[in-house]
């Protein structure tokens, strides 16, 4: 029996971020502690934490630590200011593709330019960080609610990577209309993509499943197209890390494939994510830069020990890649669902 818990991927002290280490599950539950805004910078850089919305949040609280960190060597205004904004820089410097980052980093930045004094500003970029923590929860909630009024009774997802409860800061947006569908009584089973390189799925979403009970077959990713031909999948539901003003929609690698292959068999593929991973100052999915990462990812299998292939290979490891608009056929948000999306109705959507 599915009984949805409240997994979560940070804890803030007050005056140090707790991250859940995900590098390390399923095997082991260890949290690293980050007293200093490097410290979360070298944690998003290196996958201690990820996912689009919950990259925002950490980075959020990685302001506050610098703040404080800032405000304990100069007491003078304007210095003050100065060496937040190079603070603000690294942490905006450490992953490309999820625009959460940036937005949330946007937030803190407002925040530095309306204050007055030292102390105000610290207090109320922890404020704000506290804030987008809960909001982010309270909006993953909304999008399950909406998501799960679009699936009927019945259903086998598949989904791809890990957009629960670790990749944002709890419920999830894909995998949080999953658990909002299981929570409203449907009998749901979930179709894992492993998510090669880096795993996000084998490792992080059957984590996320098995702890809830909800029923799951974790597949490798080329066996996604035999499911669907099969007639065994219902209907994709992915997350994003930006959506493009078009609704071109960059997400893990993998995504657009999957995204053809729904088309071709004609099944339901829907994107799930809260309306900050919109980008509306870019237009098309062709403006959006894509993060390589390094060619270990490839070249060995998640650990160190278990290299797969010869000395000596060349490798590209692109870590996303942009879905068309034209074969989504619906995003959910925590405003609601934009079906068949495109510039027109996406900007129609944001004026409401
Ligand atoms: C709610 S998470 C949506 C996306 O961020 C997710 O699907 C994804 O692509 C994560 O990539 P990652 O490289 O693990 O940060």
């Amino acid at each position: 029996m599915a009984r949805i818990k409240d997994i979560r991927p940070l804890k803030w002290t007050g005056d140090s971020l707790l991250l859940l280490d995900q590098r390390k599950l399923p095997l082991k539950e260890e949290w690293i502690e980050c007293k200093d805004y490097e410290c979360v910078a070298r944690a998003i850089e290196e996958m201690v934490v990820r996912g689009a919305p919950a990259i925002g949040v950490v980075a959020a609280y990685g302001v506050v630590l610098g703040a404080k960190e800032v405000a304990g060597e100069t007491k003078n205004f304007l210095d003050f200011k100065a060496k937040l904004e190079l603070i603000i820089n690294r942490l905006a410097a450490t992953r490309p593709t999820a625009v959460n980052l940036f937005w949330a980093l946007k937030k803190m930045k407002r925040i530095v330019e309306a204050g007055r004094t030292i102390e105000d500003i610290v207090a109320a970029l922890e404020t704000e960080a506290v804030n987008i923590e809960q909001q982010d929860v309270e909006t993953n909630k909304k999008i399950g609610q909406y998501g799960a009024e679009l699936l009927s009774s019945r259903e086998v997802i598949l989904t791809h990577c890990n957009t629960g409860a670790l990749a944002t800061a709890g419920y999830g947006t894909a995998l949080g209309v999953i658990r909002a569908a299981v929570e409203a009584g449907k009998e749901i089973t979930v179709y894992v993509d492993e998510t090669r390189p880096y795993l996000q799925g084998a490792r992080l979403t059957a984590w996320e499943l098995q702890q809830e009970g909800i029923p799951y077959y974790l597949i490798t990713d080329n066996m996604a197209g035999w499911l669907m031909a099969s007639g065994e999948i219902t209907c994709v539901i992915v997350g994003a890390d930006r959506i493009a003003l078009n609704g071109d929609t960059a997400n893990k690698i993998g995504t657009y494939a999957l995204s053809v292959l729904a088309k071709e068999h004609g099944i339901p593929f829907y994107v799930a994510a809260p309306t900050s991973t919109f980008d509306l100052s870019i237009r098309s999915g062709k403006e959006i830069p894509i993060e390589e990462r390094a060619p270990e990812e490839v070249l060995f299998c998640h650990c160190r020990d278990c290299r797969i292939a010869p000395y000596g290979a060349k490798v590209k490891n692109p870590a996303f890649d942009v879905t068309p608009h034209e074969n989504i056929t619906a995003i959910i948000t925590e405003k609601g669902v934009i079906n068949s999306p495109n510039e027109e109705k996406i900007l129609e959507f944001f004026r409401e």
